[in-house]
């Protein structure tokens, strides 16, 4: 059966091509007739000889197979590719359209390699959800011209039409801020559950987590005593703090995600953002019905909540500088409507220098993500900015760095201050 693949990905003409190369984005558009534009910078640099090409997942009805399927492309080119040959991530996206981003990569190589890279695309392209592309100069040696495959039956072949490549302005904000809500953060039960349920039939550990939800959403009861979350980086003294706040305050203390849901982290550690975001967004609705439970009879401290859940997923989401995150207000910054909303969330904060010093003291091991704080300034940045952009309720920032008794006294202050303990 043919089908024709523009039809995957529509409003081609309008879309623009994202490809990252060393961190950073250079965008790109098609057009049918070429008035004179600049060749686009991606392009600029590749010899005459070579050949570059795209491939873009597109969404099947499936969208937890799809999520899987984008995670093991990037281990089956690295693999199967030619070592010649670059790869660099790529996305397409309609500006300012929700949900319009989808994600790829963009392959370079040259005459030597192209027979073995058409052969693994053609392939590809005939099993998996994929739109390939291939660029080439055009005829006047000038310009650089897009060439879509489609696939029938038997053979793949090039769509007769070309398209000229064009620059394209940036967009305001990273294109990946298109897709958070609902794929990166969740901002019911429901959406994420929904997410978790498909999951059951290809991740065994899914049926665990849905059996340790709670019955219903809203916490079961409205609690009498304060709950305040803490928030911070790893290594800002949060378990520290959460300790002593327990011991001063004769609360009871929480960690997030919940304990029952340790023997699936590392599981869904594994998982793409799709699935790992949403195990997370459900361990927050365990600790709300917890929390409803232990509040009936005495403070509540959580160790994070539902800001570290939020504030990672859109920092990974998003790359490069703080600017390309989601604007301020944005809705990606609002709490879910049926998650239980804490008396107090306060955010500690570290000067990098001496967050290293004090994880280096602790020597413990790091998740991937932490390592990565360390080596990424500004994968960190993100996460902090996200932190402070996070309403109802927002977060209170506190200075780590003095000892942990004046934080604990500076923490103590605000909580008096704001839930009359
Ligand atoms: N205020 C502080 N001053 C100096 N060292 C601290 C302070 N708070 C915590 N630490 C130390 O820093 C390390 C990280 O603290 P920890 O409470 O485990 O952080 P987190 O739970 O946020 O990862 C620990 O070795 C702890 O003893
Ligand atoms: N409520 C929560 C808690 C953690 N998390 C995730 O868990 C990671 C940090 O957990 P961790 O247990 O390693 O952090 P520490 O409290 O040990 O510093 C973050 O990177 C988040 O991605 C979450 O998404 N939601």
């Amino acid at each position: 059966m043919s089908k024709h693949a523009m039809s995957l990905l529509p409003r081609w003409c309008s879309r623009v091509f994202s490809v990252e190369l060393n961190g950073a984005p250079f965008y790109f558009a098609v057009k049918e007739k070429h008035l004179g534009e600049d060749v686009p910078r991606v392009f600029r640099e590749v010899q005459n000889r070579d050949k570059c090409y795209s491939v873009l997942v597109y969404c099947s009805r499936d969208r937890i197979k799809t999520a899987k399927f984008y995670g093991e492309l990037k281990d089956k080119l690295l693999r199967d590719l030619p070592p010649e040959c670059r790869l660099s991530p790529m996305s397409s996206f309609l500006p300012k359209v929700r949900d319009s981003l989808v994600k790829g990569y963009f392959l370079k190589g040259n005459s030597d390699t192209s027979s073995p890279i058409e052969r693994l695309l053609s392939d590809l392209i005939q099993h998996d959800p994929v739109l390939v592309c291939s660029y080439s100069p055009a005829e006047d040696g000038q310009q650089w011209t897009q060439h879509m495959w489609s696939e029938t039956a038997s053979q793949v072949m090039d769509v007769a039409k070309g398209y000229y490549v064009v620059p394209s302005e940036a967009p305001e904000y990273h294109p990946s801020t298109l897709n958070i809500i609902n794929s990166d953060v969740f901002y019911s039960f429901d959406e994420a559950y929904d997410v978790m349920k498909k999951c059951g039939d290809i991740i065994p550990e899914a049926k665990a987590v849905l059996e340790l939800l709670p019955s219903r959403v809203e916490a079961r009861n409205k609690p009498d005593f304060p709950v305040i979350v803490i928030e911070g980086l790893d290594a800002t003294g949060k378990t520290t703090l959460t300790e002593s706040l327990k011991d001063t305050l004769g609360a009871t203390l929480l960690p997030s995600p919940p304990e029952c849901l340790s023997p699936w982290r590392a599981r869904f550690d594994q998982e793409p953002p799709l699935i790992r975001r949403a195990f997370y967004a459900l361990g927050n609705y365990i600790s709300a019905d917890q929390i409803g439970l232990k509040g009936t009879k005495t403070p509540v401290i959580v160790d994070r909540f539902w800001h570290s859940t939020a504030a990672y997923a859109i920092a990974t989401a998003v790359s490069g500088p703080v600017c390309n995150l989601p604007g301020e207000g944005s809705e990606v910054y609002c709490w879910p409507s049926d998650l239980f909303q804490p008396s107090l969330v306060v955010l500690l904060t570290l000067d990098p220098e001496e967050r290293k010093r004090r994880l280096r003291n602790r020597g413990q091991g790091k998740t991937d993500e932490e390592e990565e704080l360390d080596h990424n300034q500004l994968f960190r940045l993100r996460v902090e900015e996200a932190y402070r952009r996070i309403s109802g309720p927002a977060c209170v920032t506190v200075d780590a760095s003095p000892s942990a008794d004046r934080v604990l006294q500076q923490v103590l202050l605000l909580i008096r201050g704001k839930c009359h303990l």
